[in-house]
């Protein structure tokens, strides 16, 4: 097998008397997509706080690319290659999809576009905005202004913003929330395309979308993961069944 880009051990977060992850141990082999599911409140999105940075865990590490970064901010886990898809929040709508994807271009790469004259700067930093716009569908949308976009092409601009960090890991909490039926099977559609060339650790709600895409996945119940393998296995888990899985969800 091979070896793991991202190793979780004994991982455990609580607020107060709540334990919202329980020795959370998993591992994340390179390569498609690792889903992470669970009921409402068992500490999905907790646990990716944990993992790109934003939230410090009280017991646990958590190993990325061979190396130790449990007590690494979010900036140092970035610049590894673990990056986060971000909502909304960072897409600025004055500016153009083509500016906003070559802004992210330019916060990873920092000062090794300086070197080069301002006019091949822009072009380079342009060509490998436009490279992540083409890998998520947009690229025909390059010219419009971020606050025009639809719903689910904003999630389409966050996933190139994240693409654009050249990310090794890139963790994505619930990229199709809030998303109609049509804009759920062509996010269906880029994620599957995406997984080809990129490792994504996955924590999305909609079931058939995980089953659809995931290789693997883990089952986070009240904090603690209760099972981590094939979507089969995990289909056919009577444990997973009595904790989460209504009878019919993955039928
Ligand atoms: N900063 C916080 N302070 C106190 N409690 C918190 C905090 N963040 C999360 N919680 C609690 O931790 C539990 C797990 O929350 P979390 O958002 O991680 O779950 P989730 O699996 O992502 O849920 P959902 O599927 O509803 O998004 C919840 O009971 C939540 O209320």
């Amino acid at each position: 097998m091979a070896e793991s880009i991202l190793e979780v051990q004994g991982l455990r977060k609580r607020f107060g008397a709540l334990t919202v992850t329980d020795d959370v141990s998993f591992a994340v082999a390179p390569g498609g997509i690792h889903a992470v599911i669970g009921p409402n409140g068992a500490g999905k999105t907790t646990l990716i706080h944990q993992l790109s940075g934003t939230l410090r865990p009280d017991a646990g590490s958590i190993r990325f690319a061979g190396q130790e970064v449990t007590g690494m901010g979010l900036a140092r886990r970035a610049r590894l290659g673990l990056a986060r898809s971000f909502q909304i929040t960072c897409v600025l709508p004055g500016f153009s999809v083509l500016e906003n994807a070559a802004l992210a271009v330019q916060a990873r790469s920092g000062s090794s576009f300086r070197f080069l004259r301002a006019a091949a700067d822009e072009r380079a930093l342009n060509e490998e905005a436009m490279a992540a716009l083409d890998a998520v569908g947009l690229g025909a949308r390059a010219a419009a202004l971020a606050g025009a976009l639809s719903h689910g092409e904003k999630r389409q601009l966050e996933l190139a913003i994240a693409l654009a960090m050249q990310p090794r890991l890139l963790l994505l909490d619930e990229p199709l929330a809030g998303a109609g039926p049509e804009e759920t099977e062509r996010l269906i559609g880029i994620l599957r395309g995406l997984k080809r060339s990129y490792t994504i650790l996955l924590v999305e709600h909609d079931m058939q979308a995980v089953f659809a895409l995931a290789h693997r996945i883990s089952v986070l119940v009240y904090g603690k993961v209760i099972a981590t393998d094939t979507p089969d296995a995990i289909r056919a888990d009577p444990a997973v069944r009595a904790a989460y899985l209504g009878e019919d969800e993955v039928a």
